[in-house]
């Protein structure tokens, strides 16, 4: 179960409170990697003048896609510029945690964890259930932790699974902490020590596996009758809520706190204190806007004010469970550390996953994402908040501003005003602030909270925070501190893909674009670290036009690129190659293999041409006001028969969904224009094709290669996962017309 060293040697208690509670580094080679880029940077200023000055005269062929391409290479020149800045800054963060156990002892802050939930077919009640209970058995003292699980689906299914659990965690808390087990969630824990030989303490392993698979079977029969025993309903009076018509968009608040931290009656089998357990569901009326995850959020924060009040919160989605026992107090050592901590508003960890394919199928794993990008923005004191896996001061959160000299005085003890109110009273004071009108006319959701009307709130609130003159760190430890479940079909990664592109276009074309709004208050560095992913969606051109316009040319027999015998085409050649090789070093040295790296090349390839293209229209759309924000809840659920080819690898398309057509009709292009380039450059017996064309039937070549899977999709494959026919005619259609349509 692989404990972590802290990495610290043996120190006296007395001078350990001058010692900082993390390190710092930064990655080594920076300096070469800066020669190395410059040289690519001449590359594309060589490939930029190329272009200008070779433009075809006005009525030869060829000279508006020339024009094109010139615009498209500008627009990729300019975004690899965007992505140097956080090359340069990449750095490490290590918590000392051993000393923060040394110093602050007892006196730890109370921290208090939100999960949120939001419909229970999607996320089903087990899975959001094992995200608790995996939170519940960290390592930190039950009595200073809170868990809060906020449930938009309103599904009392959640509530009778979050009640379950809550009777389940007297039982898997103390053995969590006796065996030192990790992980901590049940679920991944049992799938990965599966075979009792295995462990030291059999007996008692058998039996919590037992209790947990009746738990399990008692939710998930429930689930699927519709029905709640009987006996339970009657033992707790928190279903008398769903008495009243409760639908997912139109039902009263509900809090119920499920066990409370202060009750010293409230304890596990071994007599220990059990964390406070609250379940929530703000209120909400179909005419109301509900704000997402941004609104559950801000929900959270003022019912927990009301309830533990802890000054540091923790952020999860219910489907990301603690993996690492120990995160809480790694988190704490950043914000508690006496030189730097103050500064700090949030600790951001990776998003990783535990559901992931060999070679990464979808491009989940983001290897280089975690590795060098965020690490970057985090070297700037500027690390994204990315949803999930993060920790706050919960002041930031409230849009307090930092000052010179500010140093928190964390509430060690719960708000006076609550500390003598019994459960109910709790819960009465706490419902009216999840009501649908209590946000109005406040500062909710712009000034105060996560903001409102972007479908990143995550991005966005962390922007807002640095702007208020905060530090944000970036931890991304070796064994991962939570894990998450990852988009397994094409279509759901694709979906995700676009919320986020266009909540981050969305981000960039307003007021808080990060070159005004950060202007004077990040370093710049991070405001193109910023922008590195907010301009995902226009990026979108470019890669759709490099993907269409030079087949169509091949087919036409017009060059676009300098002859193989000029010199220019030595520049064009090594961007291309010195950037891909540089490309597939760097996702091998941050832990990918070199498959991985060629699938995730497919994956950039098929979220530019359809998710960013139209996340882009999209954003315009909302913009001019015509389309409001909505967000695609991704789906966490999957048949057994899709399940099967995501483990084999194999892409799982199976809807008719546009973005396929897009694709297939992109793939078929390349594909017949390689045929048709290739038949040329065969048959000419000048050699002038091959000098000439060359370099577009290369390009070709390489996009079929990468589209293989869209071929099998299109013609081979008869399993559910396959292109639709229907998807196969309006793409040869599409095609057929582009053949036929005049270059100029
Ligand atoms: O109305 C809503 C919609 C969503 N959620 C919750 O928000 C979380 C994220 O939703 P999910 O569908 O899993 O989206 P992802 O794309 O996986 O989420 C990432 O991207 C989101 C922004 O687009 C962030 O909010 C998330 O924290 C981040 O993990 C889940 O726990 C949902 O239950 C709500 O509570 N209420
Ligand atoms: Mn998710």
């Amino acid at each position: 179960m692989g404990k972590k060293e802290g990495g610290e040697g043996e120190e006296s208690p007395t001078v350990t409170t001058t010692l900082p509670l993390f390190e710092s580094k930064t990655a080594r080679f920076i300096g070469i990697y800066r020669a190395f880029a410059s040289t690519i940077f001449v590359g594309l200023c060589l490939i930029w003048v190329y272009r200008l000055t070779n433009i075809p005269r006005a009525g030869e062929r060829g000279r508006w896609a020339w024009i094109g391409m010139l615009m498209a290479e500008f627009w990729f020149g300019l975004y690899w510029i965007i992505t140097q800045s956080v090359r340069w800054s990449v750095t490490y963060r290590q918590p000392l945690k051993n000393r923060l156990s040394q110093r602050y002892g007892e006196k730890l802050p109370g921290v208090d964890v939100f999960i949120c939930t939001a419909d229970p077919k999607m996320e089903p009640p087990t899975l959001v259930i094992n995200t608790v209970l995996s939170v519940l058995s960290c390592n930190f003292p039950s009595e200073k932790l809170s868990v809060y699980l906020s449930d938009d689906g309103g599904s009392q299914y959640t509530f009778y699974a979050l009640l379950e659990a809550s009777r389940f965690s007297k039982y898997w808390i103390p053995f969590c902490k006796k065996f030192q087990v990790e992980p901590t969630a049940p679920e991944a824990y049992f799938a990965l020590h599966s075979d009792v030989h295995d462990i030291k303490y059999g007996q008692e392993w058998l039996d919590i596996k037992k209790l947990y698979e009746e738990m399990k079977n008692r939710i998930d029969s429930a689930v699927e009758s519709g029905k709640i025993p009987e006996e339970t309903k009657n033992q707790h009076r928190g279903f008398s809520e769903w008495n009243l018509t409760v639908e997912k968009n139109d039902h009263h608040s509900i809090v119920q706190i499920i066990t409370d931290g202060r009750d010293r009656n409230a304890v596990d089998k071994d007599g220990c204190r059990l964390p406070t357990i609250v379940y929530m569901s703000r209120e909400k009326r179909p005419q109301q806007p509900h704000n997402f995850k941004a609104g559950a959020m801000n929900a959270l924060l003022r019912v927990s004010s009301e309830i533990s009040n802890g000054p540091f919160i923790l952020n999860l989605d219910c489907d990301m469970y603690a993996n690492d026992a120990d995160s809480i107090l790694e988190a704490l050592c950043f914000f508690l550390d006496e030189k730097n901590g103050h500064e700090t508003a949030f600790v951001q960890h990776p998003q990783n996953y535990d559901n992931l394919t060999k070679s990464d199928i979808y491009g989940n794993a983001c290897f280089v994402t975690n590795a060098v990008e965020l690490a970057g923005l985090g070297g700037y004191g500027a690390a994204l908040y990315c949803g999930t896996g993060c920790f706050h001061r919960r002041e930031c959160l409230f849009g307090k501003k930092y000052s010179k000299g500010y140093r928190e005085q964390w509430n060690i003890e719960r708000q006076m005003s609550t500390i003598d109110k019994s459960i109910q009273e709790l819960e009465e004071s706490a419902k009216p602030l999840i009501n649908c009108n209590y946000e109005k006319g406040t500062q909710w959701g712009k000034e105060m909270g996560l903001i409102y009307g972007c479908p990143v709130e995550d991005i966005v609130t962390g922007l807002a925070i640095q702007c208020r003159g905060w530090k944000s760190v970036y931890y991304n430890p070796e064994r991962p501190s939570f894990l998450g479940v990852a988009p397994n079909t094409l279509e759901i990664a694709l979906v995700q893909q676009k919320r986020w592109s266009e909540g981050m276009f969305q981000t960039f074309s307003s007021k808080y674009c990060p070159f005004i709004y950060g202007h004077g208050k990040i370093h710049f560095g991070a405001q193109m670290g910023y922008c590195l992913y907010l301009l995902w969606a226009p990026v979108s051109f470019p890669t759709l036009y490099y993907a269409i316009v030079p087949p169509l040319c091949l087919l036409h027999g017009i060059p676009l690129f300098p002859k193989v015998s000029s010199l220019w085409f030595l520049a064009f050649a090594y961007v291309f190659v010195a950037k891909n090789v540089y490309s597939i070093v760097e996702c091998v040295m941050c832990g990918g293999t070199l498959k991985a790296w060629w699938n995730l090349q497919r994956m950039w390839l098929f979220r530019r041409i359809t998710s960013y293209f139209f996340a882009f229209f999209d954003t315009i759309k909302r913009q001019l006001g015509l389309s409001e924000t909505h967000f695609a809840l991704t789906n966490k659920v999957i048949t057994v028969d899709v399940a099967k080819r995501y483990e084999q690898e194999v892409l799982e398309f199976g809807s008719s969904s546009i973005m396929y057509t897009v694709m297939a009709t992109t793939a078929l292009l390349n594909l017949l224009s390689l045929v048709w380039g290739t038949k040329r450059v065969v048959t000419d017996l000048e050699l002038k094709a091959l000098d000439q064309l060359i370099s577009q039937v290369i390009l070709c070549g390489i996009l079929v290669l990468i589209n293989i899977p869209v071929y099998e999709a299109l013609f081979l494959r008869s399993d559910k996962g396959h292109i639709p026919s229907s998807v196969m005619y309006k793409s040869l259609f599409l095609l057929t017309l582009a053949c036929l349509m005049p270059t100029y």
